[in-house]
């Protein structure tokens, strides 16, 4: 009988399998060829060669402006005319998103793709040749929970069918207010189709000008550096011809997603009742009538310590949805927080979490709550599992009586709309490279070992999901 039991946590690793071990890990079992565990921005230009970037940043602007026929006045009504309507060879948009299942029986091998990520689980220099060992163990573990929330929202994953939609609607809107044909294409990071699809696609297209558009709002490591890493792979070793690019990193502080986002909330804020507001006030006469939960994506705490800038911007952008909040809300009507979700294993997440906020509220005589995901702009697991089954559930159990769920941005025509500016924009403003980005992210300041240590933590942690607090256990 085999068994393995792996111990990682904090900084200090152990690992330990029996011999045989390996040969009841079938490697092949997913058909994707598995990435190597690089570091990201392991090519990045050092700190120095910023000044070097500012230069030559101008002259790719004009590269990119001519590429796609934009003139070098941005006034968005002046309508190029070298852009044929086939749109062969012009300008294009790629997606960067996660990705999810399709169907139920998808979800082990997504979850290994995910876990094989060395931005998810970063392990420690001498047991880096191990991780898709290690994600195997782990993507098998945490399959039945993670299956059984899929079959609980119809068995698979809503991603790809929102981001389609957000890619159509998005050239249609392009089309219509800049009068240009844009292709659109989308790559996810852990499922199809895959981000070297899409790029092989705009390959075989021969698009001259790419913006790339996370569809994060902000920026993390985890994230959007993560889907960033794999073009800098693909960039790095095969040929686009003619092609330049430019990235739009993080958009968190756009007035037009501020907008999209407040205009949502507030249709949510707008349905509560007369009889409901004074139902609350009168239950807790010190309190506003009405909550709004900003629920965030978590990241382990030590991302940040390493200067993952998500947390940052998090804030930033809670306080631009605020401000537009509370131009036609008192705050005595309405009260604003944050927390943080989805975090996996024991380690130390970002604080507070939202499954220690929700019953804090309800105790404190909170009644009427609007949760409003963040962090994401299509629906996907974590609102339609995790925060409407069971935040839901865990909020009316502590007194939560009225619920509300704010949409994601999904195909909201304001949110598109501003995609559309933003995509226009970044044509029109100094073009920033895959690596650049990368810099100007402050990752050139990530203390590399301190994320080694962390991401050894968080390793533990995902083998420790719902299993043995922090240690996983492998049973052949
Ligand atoms: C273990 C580490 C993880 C980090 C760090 C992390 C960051 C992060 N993730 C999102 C958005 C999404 N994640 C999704 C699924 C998902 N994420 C993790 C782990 C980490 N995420 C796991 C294990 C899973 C699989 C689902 C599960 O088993 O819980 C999804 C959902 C995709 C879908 O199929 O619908 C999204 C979206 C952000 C924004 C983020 C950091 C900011
Ligand atoms: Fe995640």
């Amino acid at each position: 009988e085999n068994f393995a039991t792996a111990f990682i946590h904090g900084g200090s690793t152990k690992c330990v399998f029996q011999p045989d071990i390996r040969n009841n890990i079938d490697c092949n079992l997913y058909k994707r060829e598995p990435r190597t565990a690089t570091r990201l921005f392991s090519t990045s230009p050092s700190f120095s060669d910023r000044s070097k970037i500012n230069k030559s940043n101008s002259k790719r602007t004009t590269e990119l402006r001519a590429a796609t026929g934009i003139p070098l006045t941005s006034s968005p009504s002046i309508v190029p005319s070298s852009i044929d309507d086939s749109n062969d060879g012009g300008l294009g948009v790629l997606f960067l998103n996660l990705g999810g299942p399709t169907t139920g029986d998808d979800v082990e091998e997504f979850l290994f793709n995910l876990f094989a990520d060395p931005d998810i689980i970063r392990l420690p220099g001498p047991l880096a040749p191990l991780q898709n060992i290690i994600a195997g163990f782990i993507a098998k573990r945490r399959a039945p929970k993670s299956r059984a929330a899929y079959d609980s929202i119809g068995g698979g994953s809503p991603i790809l069918k929102y981001t389609n939609a957000q890619a159509k609607l998005l050239s249609e809107s392009f089309k219509e207010k800049y009068n240009m044909p844009i292709k659109t294409y989308v790559g996810m990071r852990y499922w199809k189709p895959y981000t070297e699809d899409a790029l092989e696609q705009i390959r075989r297209d021969k698009v001259k000008a790419l913006v790339i558009l996370p569809l994060y709002p902000q920026f993390s490591i985890s994230t959007s550096g993560s889907s960033l890493r794999v073009l800098q792979e693909d960039f790095s070793k095969r040929s686009y011809g003619d092609m330049v690019h430019t990235v739009v990193p993080s958009w968190y502080d756009r007035p037009g997603y501020v907008k999209a986002m407040s205009n949502l909330i507030q249709t949510e804020v707008d349905s509560f009742t007369d009889s409901e507001k004074a139902q609350a006030k009168n239950n807790a006469p010190n309190l506003a009538p009405i909550h709004v939960l900003f629920s965030a994506h978590g990241v382990p705490k030590s991302y940040i310590e390493a200067g993952d800038p998500y947390q940052k911007q998090m804030e930033k952008c809670i306080d631009g949805i605020k401000a537009k909040l509370y131009e036609t809300n008192s705050p005595e009507d309405l009260t604003i927080h944050l927390s943080y979700q989805s975090r996996v294993g024991p380690i130390e997440w970002l604080r507070p979490y939202t499954d220690d906020v929700l019953p804090e509220l309800g105790e404190s005589g909170v009644q009427n709550l609007v949760v409003v995901p963040i962090s994401f702009v299509s629906e996907h697991i974590e609102t339609l599992e995790e925060i409407d089954i069971e935040y839901r559930e865990l909020a009316e159990e502590s007194g939560v009586s009225n619920w509300r769920r704010c949409p994601a941005p999904n195909t909201d025509p304001t949110f598109i709309a501003d995609m559309a500016d933003m995509v226009y924009e970044a044509l029109n403003e100094p073009a920033q490279t895959v690596t650049e980005t990368c810099i100007a992210n402050n990752i050139e300041g990530i203390d590399l070992e301190a994320l080694d240590d962390s991401v050894a933590v968080s390793a533990g942690g995902v083998g420790g999901v719902g299993a043995d607090g922090d240690l996983f256990k492998i049973k052949p």
